[in-house]
């Protein structure tokens, strides 16, 4: 690929890049180039670009979304229109992906304009108009003195409230008009996390496992309008598998990249020491959910909440909690979800015979989420360590080979104990106040060896065992959906 010269003007440089793809022709293809050209031109905007290719992937994956497009813009790219107007006049959709900092000028589109983005949208005095409709998906979205007009319809799917509900410092400060704001606090400290960091790419192998995720849980926030009545959004998802094998890591995924409030709760942030509380924060939980929506609420361990009812371990207040959560459960996304309220569920169990059926009804789609493969091993520990200093000699293959049975988790801690092998080599014998003289840099560049990965083979064993995995694979031929 051609570098673009580094004298020309941004303007040139955009231009060079928009001129040279042209989706009609290149589609697919034309991605990746157009990624390549961006980041040569632009390389501060690389951050910003990782995002680009999963979104791309999922709009170009889906023909009906589509439909009638006669091509894309990507107009959000850049900020070097900032002052521009730019009068898309096509009887096409309208990508802005990580939508610019509109100052004075707008945006206006035939077809729909959708919005994706993570960063701020600033309308200064401009405005976003469609014949269709407008949807904005990120985290946050100011509209400060512009107009934001739809013929038909405006939906924005953002974190925190746009115009006059600014966010600061990515805790969303969303006004909550429930009736416990005393157990919302708690919860909102405990497990509001509005951007989790994990990337789609972070997550080694599951493919099925995300291309569910993309149709049950991304879809829906990407297209509301198209996911109705006999469509609408599945209301909860249940991932189950042996314990380590990125479940969490997944719901993380999941939440970064559409943008959206992830709440993460364990079981102990919904048992109150009162009697009725447990209920109250349950309810409060929904509420708050809703207030951020569009929302994903993760409860890990779900079984330990929901055990099977009437058993003899089910206690009373267990048994309030399981009937509570069962009533928000079938009170989600029944309303038309257009309106911007989406909030899914999505829980994890390690075992999934002790969920009650009522709840497992309401977790209609049930995903396995089984241990890395020999591709996945390998792809697993390659993201483990993209940061660390290999020597010559170190063979991957032989590591995925050898770690047959191990999960995810284990893989991970063979890694870093492999990694502070050479740490422990250089400190061999050498008192503390020799050790503290040790440059961090030479410590850095200590090299991990395929020696130092053999012996952290040896020393951590597999956690799962093979009867485990007999029983979710039984579970899963009988209950799994996916
Ligand atoms: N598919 C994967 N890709 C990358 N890392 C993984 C994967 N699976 C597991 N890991 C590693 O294992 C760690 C634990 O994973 P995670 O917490 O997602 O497992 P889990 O299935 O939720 O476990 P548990 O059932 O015990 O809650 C992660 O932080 C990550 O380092």
């Amino acid at each position: 690929m051609a570098g673009v010269d580094a004298a020309k003007s941004k303007e040139e440089k955009m231009k060079i890049i928009f001129d040279k793809f042209d989706i009609n022709k290149d589609l697919h293809l034309g991605i990746t180039e157009l990624l390549g050209w961006i980041m040569a031109v632009e390389p501060t905007l690389s951050n910003n670009l990782q995002r680009l290719p999963f979104f791309l992937q999922i709009l170009l994956g889906n023909p009906s979304f589509l439909a009638g497009s006669k091509g894309l813009s990507y107009y959000g790219f850049t900020h070097i229109y900032e002052e521009g107007h730019r009068n898309l006049d096509h009887d096409f959709n309208t990508i802005n992906i990580q939508p610019p900092i509109q100052q004075s000028g707008g945006i206006s589109s035939a077809g729909q304009v959708y919005n994706i983005g993570i960063t701020a949208q600033q309308q200064m005095g401009g405005g976003i108009s469609s014949a269709a409709q407008v949807n904005s998906y990120g985290n946050t979205m100011q509209q400060v003195g512009g107009e934001l007009n739809s013929a038909a319809q405006v939906n924005n799917n953002v974190n925190s409230a746009q115009q006059e509900n600014a966010v600061k410092d990515g805790k969303s400060k969303v006004k909550y008009n429930g009736s416990h704001p005393e157990l919302a606090a708690r919860l909102q400290k405990e497990i509001l996390d509005t951007n989790p960091g994990v990337k789609w790419d972070d997550v080694a192998g599951l493919s099925e496992a995300k291309r569910i995720l993309q149709e049950t849980v991304v879809l829906p926030l990407l297209m509301p309008e198209y996911f109705q009545g006999i469509r609408r959004p599945w209301r909860g998802v249940l991932m189950f598998g042996p314990p380590g094998t990125g479940k969490t890591l997944l719901a993380k995924a999941v939440a970064t990249e559409c943008g959206t409030t992830f709440m993460n709760i364990s079981c102990s942030s919904l048992c109150g020491k009162w009697y009725g509380e447990s209920e109250r924060l349950t309810r409060c939980l929904f509420e708050l959910a809703r207030a951020h929506a569009p929302t994903i609420i993760f409860i890990d361990e779900i079984d330990s909440l929901c055990s099977t009812r009437g058993s003899a371990t089910e206690h009373e207040t267990s048994r309030r909690l399981k009937s509570e959560l069962l009533v928000q459960i079938d009170g989600l996304n029944n309303s038309n979800s257009t309106s911007g309220k989406m909030v899914t569920l999505l829980a994890a169990t390690n075992f999934p015979g002790n969920i009650d059926e009522a709840l497992r009804r309401r977790l209609e789609k049930r995903i396995y989420i089984p241990l890395p493969d020999f591709e996945n091993r390998k792809e697993l520990i390659r993201i483990n360590l993209k940061s660390i200093e290999l020597a010559p000699g170190v063979d991957i293959e032989q590591v995925a080979q050898k770690t047959e049975g191990y999960s995810g988790d284990d893989l991970t801690n063979i890694c870093r104990d492999a990694s502070f092998n050479g740490m422990r080599r250089k400190i061999a014998g050498k008192p503390i106040d020799e050790i503290k003289n040790i440059m961090k840099s030479e410590m850095l560049k200590i090299p991990v060896t395929m020696e130092d990965f053999l012996e952290a083979v040896d020393k951590i064993k597999p956690t799962v065992s093979s009867g485990d995995i007999q029983r979710h694979e039984k579970w899963y031929s009988e209950f799994g959906s996916s």
